[in-house]
């Protein structure tokens, strides 16, 4: 099986998904790590240098081969990647997924304290311009992410939940 984490930059895809994958005993990949070793460049590189459209088409690519690959991974997105194509559609053929839906306050808490250089859509910006642009990506994504499996809300979020909505 195939088990993918969408949702907003900071909700903790890498994080849950690398533990998920741990207790499953199943391989974890991140889609951005993908690109960034594929590429041999940073994200904020690969935005600067080839820009965010052509950053969208090499994540859509890493989700081809990801599960080409793949028969049982845990697969932690991106925040945009359920966004663009029908990357949503192609997610939910090919395995389960889960939402992890936290609110803006908190994402920003934790982006923040995480420093915002390798995600170049925060980059530069003060927590307040940060938040407001947190709160008006969600607005336009959670369509997507809403697609998913599974919606897990709040902030506090563990593997057994998920484990649970798996069945396993
Ligand atoms: N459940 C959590 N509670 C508190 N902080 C978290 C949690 N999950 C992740 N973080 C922190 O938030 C930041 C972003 O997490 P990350 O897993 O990179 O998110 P994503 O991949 O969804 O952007 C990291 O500094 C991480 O340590
Ligand atoms: O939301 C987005 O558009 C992005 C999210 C990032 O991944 P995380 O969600 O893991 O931070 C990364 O793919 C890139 O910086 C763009
Ligand atoms: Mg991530």
């Amino acid at each position: 099986m195939l088990v993918f984490l969408v949702g907003m930059m900071g909700c903790g895809k890498t994080t849950l998904g690398r533990q998920l994958a741990q207790r499953l005993g199943y391989t974890f990949l991140d889609l951005d790590e993908h690109i960034v070793r594929q590429q041999g460049q940073p994200i904020s590189q690969i935005f600067a240098q080839q820009g965010q459209e052509r950053f969208r088409e090499l994540e859509r690519e890493a989700l081809q081969e990801v599960v080409q690959l793949h028969q049982e991974a845990v697969i932690a997105t991106g925040g945009g990647a359920p966004c663009f194509f029908d990357n949503m559609a192609f997610i939910n053929r090919h395995g389960a997924s889960f939402f992890i839906d936290v609110p803006v306050d908190e994402l920003a808490r934790r982006l923040i304290a995480q420093g915002q250089e390798e995600r170049p859509l925060l980059a530069g910006k003060r927590a307040d311009e940060l938040k407001s642009y947190l709160a008006e990506t969600l607005t336009h994504r959670r369509q997507f992410y809403e697609r998913a499996s599974h919606t897990l809300p709040g902030a506090t979020v563990g593997v057994d939940a998920v484990l649970r909505l798996l069945n396993l």
